[in-house]
């Protein structure tokens, strides 16, 4: 029989963790994050068996009148960002240099401090919050429904709001910042980039260096790039990272070793996953040495994978050169006779490209995820689905995520150098059986297969996406400043936040089958089930 993807139910969340792993350079992985189920049930995570198996469900007791109050103050813990002060007590915090009244260019020494002012009402109070979760599910059943008792209380999840604040821990001239690029390339780094550097400027800082190709740029010894608003000014007009990217580098003893030669006090580390991995460890680092560093992150990630965020820079901009892609897809299919467009697209474990473009481009007869199960054979299959399509509307046009179907292929267990696994291409493998299936049937097929992942990675970010790395770029700074570290930034809500990284990074978000969106997709292919 053929075999099909992980099941995936309505309150399980979908595939392997990148990260839960033991990673071949830094050692142990990262899993804090307890997740929530309908049982009442707090988990580390939903993912594979495996890892439910072995994972330790902690209990919550509704029978105890306080439960409510317990989560929201274990939920505040949870979400507490780390701060200098929490390892340097006596540490004196001074009024801000971030003065938007401050007109003219920093030139001259600083000797006499900046311009300040502590009556502008710019500044952030460090207890704003920001509600994480906005809907209030009445029912378990709910589309996409999250809740935490089987009553569905309303229990509200706080976390911290982003931005300046009056009163910072850093003197301006004694620090030394570096922005370092890691993973692949993601529309946006050169936005965030520019947007790091020109605040850094406003509060006064001078040594500002992009450490080059990802945390390999500490261990190889790299020189260097010195960065100022002159450098960066119109690097958001291109696609890549000024900085260069890579995977894989030296361990985070080596990188904070050479941090500490260099005298790097300020660490914005732009990356998905794995590189908030490493920060978080960096910044672990840090404080066993007790080096007055803030390791702050700023999410990339194509693949939109970073949980409890509205989406991460880079993605609107993927999806809309996604679609330009399914619509050369339709084209080629519409024009030919009983043509099959293809479409791959990234998403290693998440399917929200797929998903997004999909809608977007309206001309998706049959979409694809890693997040749910489908057949390619069989009287409910993909290929049963495309010969229907074929005799109904004479063409199809199928996207699909890159971690979709890998049941299908053949396990290497190749892994690149940060650890991830090399996956087969799907794309290649189901354009074959088509091909097959339809010859066997002895009916035309003219099959089509576009993959224009790389080229959709290397875009310079749209207008949306442009904002977006502008204010997390800005925050990642302010964040820095308030003396904040194993932090990142990100938008929730329409709001943009801090929040500890260990909380944003215990496994991959993916597209939840049970949601609205999805739901929404499948009205629009008009797919059934491939099960
Ligand atoms: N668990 C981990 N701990 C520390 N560093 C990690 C970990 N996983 C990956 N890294 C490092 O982070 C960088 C980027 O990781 P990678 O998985 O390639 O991209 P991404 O950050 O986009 O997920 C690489 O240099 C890698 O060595
Ligand atoms: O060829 P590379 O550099 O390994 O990149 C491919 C991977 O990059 C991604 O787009 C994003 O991965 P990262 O977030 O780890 O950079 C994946 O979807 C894809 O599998
Ligand atoms: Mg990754």
């Amino acid at each position: 029989m053929e075999s099909i993807s992980p099941a995936i139910g309505s309150t399980l969340l979908p595939p392997a963790k990148s990260h839960d792993r033991t990673h071949p350079l830094f050692g142990s992985s990262l899993t804090t994050s307890r997740r929530i189920n309908l049982n009442g049930i707090c988990r580390k995570s939903r993912i594979s068996a495996e890892q439910k198996a072995s994972t330790a469900a902690v209990a919550i007791d509704f029978t105890d009148p306080d439960w409510k109050s317990n989560y929201e103050s274990d939920f505040e813990s949870r979400f507490n960002i780390p701060h200098l002060t929490d390892v340097f007590e006596d540490a004196v915090p001074f009024p801000s240099t971030f003065c938007l009244k401050m007109r003219t260019p920093i030139t001259e020494d600083i000797a006499d401090g900046y311009p300040s002012d502590e009556n502008w009402h710019g500044y952030i109070n460090n207890d704003d919050r920001v509600l994480l979760k906005v809907i209030r599910f009445s029912s378990p059943t709910s589309a996409g429904a999250e809740c935490i008792d089987p009553d569905c209380t309303w229990v509200e999840q706080w976390v911290h709001r982003a931005g300046p604040r009056k009163k910072i821990y850093f003197k301006p001239e004694n620090v030394k910042a570096a922005i370092v690029t890691c993973g692949g390339l993601c529309p946006g780094l050169n936005d965030v980039i520019r947007q790091i550097v020109i605040t850094l400027e406003i509060y006064g800082v001078k040594k500002i260096v992009g450490i080059p190709f990802g945390y390999r740029g500490f261990g190889d010894e790299l020189a260097e790039m010195p960065l100022s608003r002159k450098v960066v000014q119109n690097v958001h007009l291109s696609g890549g990272s000024l900085l260069g990217v890579s995977r894989g580098g030296p361990t985070v003893s080596e990188i904070v070793d050479s941090m500490q030669e260099r005298g790097i006090s300020m660490l914005f580390v732009l990356g998905g996953n794995g590189t908030h991995a490493g920060a978080n460890a960096i910044h672990t680092e840090c404080r066993k040495r007790r080096l007055k560093v803030a390791v702050v992150g700023v999410p990339k990630t194509i693949d939109n994978d970073i949980l409890l965020m509205d989406k991460t820079f880079g993605f609107d901009t993927a999806v809309e050169e996604a679609q330009r892609a399914i619509n050369s897809a339709y084209i080629e299919a519409h024009s030919a006779y009983r043509g099959i467009g293809i479409v791959k697209l990234m998403g290693r474990s998440s399917g929200f490209i797929a998903m997004q473009a999909s809608l977007a481009s309206g001309q998706v007869d049959i979409c694809l995820i890693p997040e749910v199960a489908f057949h390619l054979h069989g009287p409910h299959g993909v290929l049963g689905h495309l010969k229907y399509l074929l005799e109904t509307k004479g063409s199809a046009v199928l996207c699909l995520a890159e971690g979709a179907g890998q049941n299908f292929l053949e396990k290497t267990n190749a892994k690149d150098a940060s650890g991830n696994i090399v996956l087969g291409d799907i794309g290649v493998h189901i354009q074959q059986e088509i091909k097959k299936y339809f010859k066997a049937l002895g009916a035309p097929a003219d099959v089509k297969y576009i993959d224009p992942t790389y080229m959709i990675r290397a875009c310079r970010a749209n207008a949306s996406d442009g904002i977006l790395c502008t204010v997390l770029g800005q925050n990642a700074v302010h964040g820095a400043f308030a003396g904040y570290s194993g932090i990142t930034v990100g938008i929730c809500n329409t709001h943009y936040v801090y929040l500890p990284i260990p909380e944003v990074i215990s496994y991959p978000r993916a597209v939840d089958p049970n949601s609205r969106m999805w739901h929404r997709c499948l009205t629009s292919t008009g797919q059934p089930d491939f099960i």
